[in-house]
């Protein structure tokens, strides 16, 4: 039995291939490149850093093949909202339908909400969805180092840059780390969780610091429920964080942001 990584990456090839029948890559690359202005996601980011606070990537996701439904009620444009009033650097929103049950529509509508830059949380296994990722609205990419080849990660991030989109490489150990210090994105996301066991350890992140040069931004990602996770980790010297659940099982979503970052 393929495990969950091999299960998305199988089911994105899929709807890739069905995708390029509906809308050719040429016509999908015209619809990127006609949206010129994109938010500076990166530098959303390290504003939050210099000012010496989190700098908090606010993730909307109703759903996670780990946790099963994080939230009923879910209206992104309200949540971006309240991300944004209580002081999110950026947002991130699942666009996959079959394991997190997002959507393209909810990225638009978050990103039109706010100001705030945008990350498309998805799987890229082929450079059309670089290309669809930019006609949607985003402002930055993830490339999962777990899910793709050096060559592939490569070919994305050239084409996100012609798009002037930002990459945020995603890795979970010194191995996948190696390959994404290859790139030129300063943005390097640890995660904590193991996407194919679902393991989750901020020990992931701790333990890979050292490793991590002075001119990348580390984003550690998953499984930040409290604060005494943000002031580990804040202790440690790692600033920007990606948050999903904590944020989505509360009643407000951007309250909770502020519960446990500025409070
Ligand atoms: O969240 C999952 O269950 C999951 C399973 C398989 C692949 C990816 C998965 N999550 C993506 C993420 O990395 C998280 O949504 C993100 O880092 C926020 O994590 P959390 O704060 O723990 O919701």
């Amino acid at each position: 039995m393929p495990d969950i990584l091999d299960q998305i990456v199988a089911v994105k090839r899929e709807e890739v291939a069905a995708a390029k029948k509906k809308k050719s890559l040429e016509a999908m690359r015209d619809d990127a490149f006609s949206r010129v202005l994109t938010r500076g996601f990166e530098q959303a980011l390290r504003a939050k850093v210099a000012a010496g606070q989190a700098a908090v990537i606010a993730e909307i996701k109703k759903a996670s093949p780990s946790k099963g439904v994080l939230r009923e009620d879910f209206m992104p444009a309200d949540i971006a909202q309240s991300y944004a009033e209580h002081g999110a650097a950026c947002l991130s929103v699942l666009t996959d339908r079959q394991f997190f049950q997002g959507s393209s529509d909810y990225l638009k509508q978050a990103r039109a909400s706010c100001d705030l830059p945008v990350l498309r949380k998805d799987f890229l296994v082929d450079a059309y969805q670089v290309y669809e990722s930019r006609a949607m609205g985003a402002d930055c990419i993830l490339l999962i180092a777990a899910s793709l080849s050096d060559a592939q990660m490569a070919e994305f991030e050239a084409i996100a840059r012609t798009l002037d989109m930002a990459v945020l490489v995603e890795v979970h150990d010194g191995a996948e780390l190696d390959r994404a210090l290859r790139l030129k994105t300063p943005l390097v996301g640890v995660n904590n969780r193991n996407l194919r066991t679902f393991e989750v350890s901020l020990d992931t992140t701790l333990g890979m610091l050292a490793d991590i040069p002075s001119d990348r931004l580390l984003v550690t990602e998953s499984g930040i429920l409290g604060r005494d996770d943000v002031q580990k980790m804040r202790a440690a010297g790692v600033h920007a964080f990606l948050v999903g659940e904590a944020f989505m099982r509360a009643p407000d979503p951007g309250a909770a942001l502020a519960a446990l970052f500025n409070a």
